[in-house]
């Protein structure tokens, strides 16, 4: 017997005996929904009081501090024994962090645009969907809005598991003072979306070329006929595909609702891990957390053996270098920048000693920020 013919055969005890567990179960409900609302108030009153104790400390205190919700949220998952998945918990308590620090100051944050970009998506996962945004048209733009003060943080991406580094983030950090705060780590999940069912039968595919990179095989497969075309970002692909009923757009899932479009496949990308990094720029000098990564910009002479010179001291302080890159320096031909990331915070005894004895090799040593691990 089936559940459905199943229900019809429940006699009337049995039903009423059903009904009344879920009465009690939602009388339950609400009583633990009231507990929840009281403690959610009592925690945003004392972020209140946090805010005055800053101010009262330092009339310019910085209300946002990665490292405190790195740890709020670390510690939160390590508590966490379920039903709830981490991930959810996670989610949960980025909200209510979000929102208790939307009462001791209203911020706005820029980041690389337009709507239904995946660094908005970003954005919102890690400051909160309330929070106020600014999307702006380039990476250059974001740092500029920060530099300017018109808005206090920034969101840009930095690399992406599949295809790498975004060089255009790293140059600009040759040109400005701006600090990392923070990074987010989202999973990338691509969507293929268009204006109607027959996916099957467009002709064209418009999405920012890292997307189109990222699910090239599944092209091969599914949709060998239509051609691919890049465009500036994965919202405009959506925009033009919103225009035509012969093309479709990949992108984030964000980006359906805004332009109209139906998902017709998800999690389209080759990579199930595939994964974009972000980074929180701004002004500010971030504590340590326990579980940091600090950022270095190093700029050298080309002579043999430079880079020997400028991994030396790190191997010999034992600091962990998580990442490096190399950018032709926009100063003097045949001159590098080395970008590197290392586990732990510039404070660290370690790093500490590794920046002195780089900053004898080096023309340049600059610590571009020691902010928290992405947790999830
Ligand atoms: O502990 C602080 O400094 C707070 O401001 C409180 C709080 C929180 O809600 O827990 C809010 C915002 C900060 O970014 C970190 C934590």
């Amino acid at each position: 017997m089936n559940d459905f013919k199943g229900n019809i055969a429940l006699s009337n005890t049995t039903v009423s005996a059903t009904n009344a567990a879920l009465v009690a179960l939602r009388e339950r409900i609400d009583a633990l929904d009231t507990q929840m609302l009281a403690l959610l108030n009592e925690r945003a009153r004392c972020a209140e009081e946090v805010a005055h104790t800053k101010l009262a400390e330092d009339p310019k205190a910085k209300f946002y501090r990665p490292e405190r919700e790195a740890q709020i949220l670390t510690r939160m998952q390590s508590l966490n024994q379920g039903p709830l998945r981490h991930e959810q918990i996670t989610h949960l308590f980025r909200e209510i962090i979000a929102s208790c620090l939307a009462l001791e100051e209203s911020m706005r944050i820029a980041y690389l645009g337009p709507e239904g970009t995946f660094t908005q998506e970003a954005t919102f996962k890690h400051f909160g969907l309330n929070v106020a945004t600014q999307p702006v048209d380039s990476i250059p733009q974001v740092f500029r809005e920060v530099e300017a003060g018109r808005v206090r943080y920034g969101v840009v991406p930095i690399e992406n598991s599949t295809e790498g580094v975004i060089t255009h983030t790293l140059d600009m950090f040759m040109q400005s003072g701006l600090r990392i705060c923070g990074e987010i780590s989202l999973r990338i999940h691509q969507n293929l979306m268009c204006r109607h069912a027959n996916w099957q039968s467009v002709q064209k595919v418009y999405s920012h070329a890292q997307s189109l990179a990222q699910c090239r095989y599944w092209l091969d497969k599914n949709l060998p006929q239509a051609e691919r075309i890049p465009v500036s970002s994965n919202a405009e692909a959506a925009r033009l595909a919103s225009l035509d009923d012969t093309a479709a757009a990949i992108g984030s899932r964000q980006a359906a609702p805004i332009y109209g479009l139906q998902i017709m496949q998800d999690s389209i990308e080759d990579n199930p891990n595939n994964t974009t990094r972000f980074l929180v720029i701004g002004d500010q000098v971030v504590s340590p957390s326990g579980n940091d990564r600090t950022s270095l910009l190093v700029s050298t002479r080309n002579r043999p053996g430079s880079l020997y010179h400028l991994l030396k001291p790190l191997a010999e302080n034992g600091v962990d270098m998580t990442r490096i890159e190399s950018r032709p320096s926009r100063t003097t031909n045949w001159e590098y920048s080395f970008f590197l990331d290392v586990r732990g915070h510039e404070q660290d005894a370690a790093i500490g000693g590794a920046l002195e004895a780089l900053r004898q090799e080096a023309e340049v040593v600059r610590v571009l920020g020691s902010y928290p691990v992405a947790v999830m």
